[in-house]
């Protein structure tokens, strides 16, 4: 063939290949629920948000509806918008309960070892079986009730020392964290740089910097693992955060271990599997460990995520702020800080929590799940293998299930009838549902009770702060300014006094 005929012939069979590629893509893309047309072989990388991308869902959402799709070089992309579509994939058993493979943070950094990450199966069973076990309901995790009220207490007085609002969130994360390092290892936190809490946060940025997405292209081309790392950089940085992650989870398991071996253990999640267990193989040791460390990673941040934005919460809603604080107020008088079992008594003050779960999103877009095997839902074929993104944040802020969504407002959920709880949306779907939502609601209970008994919290002197979400899997609300001071005299008595735990 001259190289004339050439020439004209490779634009030619270009467009037939592309057009062919096209159909092929349209048919596949057609028995996927709706969403935007993307391009032949791309799908709909250009349409992909990289910030705020709930928004750019929720409006593919008012597009499509609940149940929409997008496809990235091939590979299927499910968003759900709506509760409805959430419950739909709930019917499905175990079907939507794996998680997507990310080489990066799984196979090279270790990931894969702790719940977050871990593809569904025997060992997640496992893993979900200790969980439910010491912390499935609040009957089950009260043991570790006065622990939460003892670290609470400690967070009013490092507030009350250091009140300044660039502290408040460093204060939030030593709570958040020491709450479950106790509780986990038995652990308490020291007041300076605690060790075992850089070690575990440490672990944990390089965690997100694993998971950032589009960050390594193994995650995209896992054939990529196979290459030497002379050709692939991106195996020596995994290698010292590997490191990062044996180190997370050994160092305070094996302090847990020599607490027990002296007798001086406290009970905790350690401590109690390790006991209840009389014949334990090494699998059944490394299975206590990494669930172990499954807890700071998964409480921790989004916690403290939660409990950031109350304080912004308690700014922008005065009203609610002293609504709440006078039924503290009458129902425990100002001689004691309120404690979990009040809870039954400050039905307000309860409201405020469920409301903070519904109005500040922690997970916008929860923990992606995925296809385990090909499924029909609602008429549309998900093939095995489809990510899986529940848009959260979107349900949260349905104006048709809550009116003024942007509103705080505690009493949408005393009213009769009460508007959708919050819990069924927040913590995820199916299998996956957080395991940890009893803990973390016995500790934004305790925290926001006794916050609210002895602190008022006020706006700063600059503009009123705006509710808005960090980017990020766990999503805080913007910094902002505020004031945080004593109500009274007695409160910085009942703040200085001891500790009941
Ligand atoms: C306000 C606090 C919290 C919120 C809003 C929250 C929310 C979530 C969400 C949305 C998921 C993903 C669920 C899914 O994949 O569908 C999740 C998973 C998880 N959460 Fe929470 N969570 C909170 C606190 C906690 C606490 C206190 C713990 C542990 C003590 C915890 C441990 C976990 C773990 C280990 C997973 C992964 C579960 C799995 O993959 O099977 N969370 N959480």
């Amino acid at each position: 063939m001259s190289s004339t005929t050439t020439t004209i012939l490779a634009p030619i069979v270009g467009i037939i290949s592309l057009v062919l590629v096209q159909r092929l893509f349209q048919r596949q893309r057609g028995s996927l629920p709706p969403g935007p047309t993307g391009l032949p072989l791309i799908g709909n990388v250009l349409d992909m948000p990289s910030v705020t991308e709930w928004l750019t869902f929720a409006e593919w959402g008012a597009k499509w509806g609940g149940l929409c799709s997008a496809t990235l070089l091939g590979q299927p992309i499910v968003i759900l918008n709506s509760a409805s579509a959430m419950e739909e994939m709930d019917t499905k058993g175990s079907v939507f309960s794996t998680r997507p493979r990310l080489p990066m943070a799984g196979e090279l950094v270790g990931y894969d070892q702790t719940l977050v990450l871990m593809p569904y199966g025997a060992r997640f069973r496992t893993f979900r079986k200790h969980f439910a076990k010491l912390l499935g309901t609040t009957g089950a995790m009260r043991q570790f009730v006065p622990l939460v009220e003892a670290e609470t207490h400690r967070f009013l007085k490092r507030v009350l020392s250091k009140p300044n609002p660039e502290h408040l969130s460093g204060h939030l994360r030593k709570l958040t964290g020491g709450i479950i390092l106790r509780m986990t290892y038995g652990i308490e936190v020291q007041e300076e740089e605690d060790p075992f809490v850089t070690l575990i946060e440490d672990a944990n940025d390089n965690f997100n910097a694993a998971t950032v997405p589009g960050a390594f292209l193994v995650d995209v081309f896992p054939a990529m693992l196979h290459l030497p790392e002379f050709l692939a950089p991106f195996k020596r940085t995994a290698r010292i955060w590997a490191l990062a992650t044996r180190n997370m989870v050994e160092a305070p398991y094996l302090f847990a271990r020599r607490q027990m071996s002296a007798g001086t253990a406290p009970i905790s999640f350690v401590s109690s599997l390790l006991e209840a267990e009389e014949k334990m193989s090494q699998d059944d040791v490394n299975d206590i460990k990494y669930t172990a460390s499954s807890l700071y990673g998964g409480g921790a941040d989004t916690t403290a995520a939660s409990l950031y934005a109350f304080f912004l919460a308690m700014v922008l809603a005065p009203d609610v702020q002293r609504k709440a604080q006078a039924e503290i107020d009458s129902v425990i008088g100002g001689a004691r800080l309120p404690v979990f079992s009040d809870r039954d008594q400050l039905p307000y003050v309860s409201a405020v929590v469920t409301e903070l779960l519904r109005w500040h999103s922690v997970a916008p877009l929860g923990v992606p799940h995925a296809a385990l095997e090909d499924t029909v839902v609602d008429g549309y074929m998900i093939p095995k293998g489809s990510i899986i993104i529940a848009n959260l944040w979107n349900m949260l802020n349905n104006p048709e299930m809550y009116p003024s969504p942007a509103t705080f407002d505690p009493a949408r959920h005393l009213a009769s009838p009460a508007q959708r709880d919050p819990r069924t949306l927040c913590f995820g779907f199916g299998r996956r549902v957080c395991p940890g939502k009893e803990l973390a609601e016995a500790s934004l209970f305790v925290c926001i009770a006794m916050a609210l008994a002895v602190f008022d919290i006020e706006r700063g002197t600059g503009a009123l702060p705006v509710h808005e979400n960090t980017q990020g899997t766990i999503s805080h609300a913007k910094a902002f300014d505020c004031v945080v001071r004593p109500r009274s005299e007695k409160a910085v008595t009942l703040i200085s006094g001891d500790i009941r735990s």
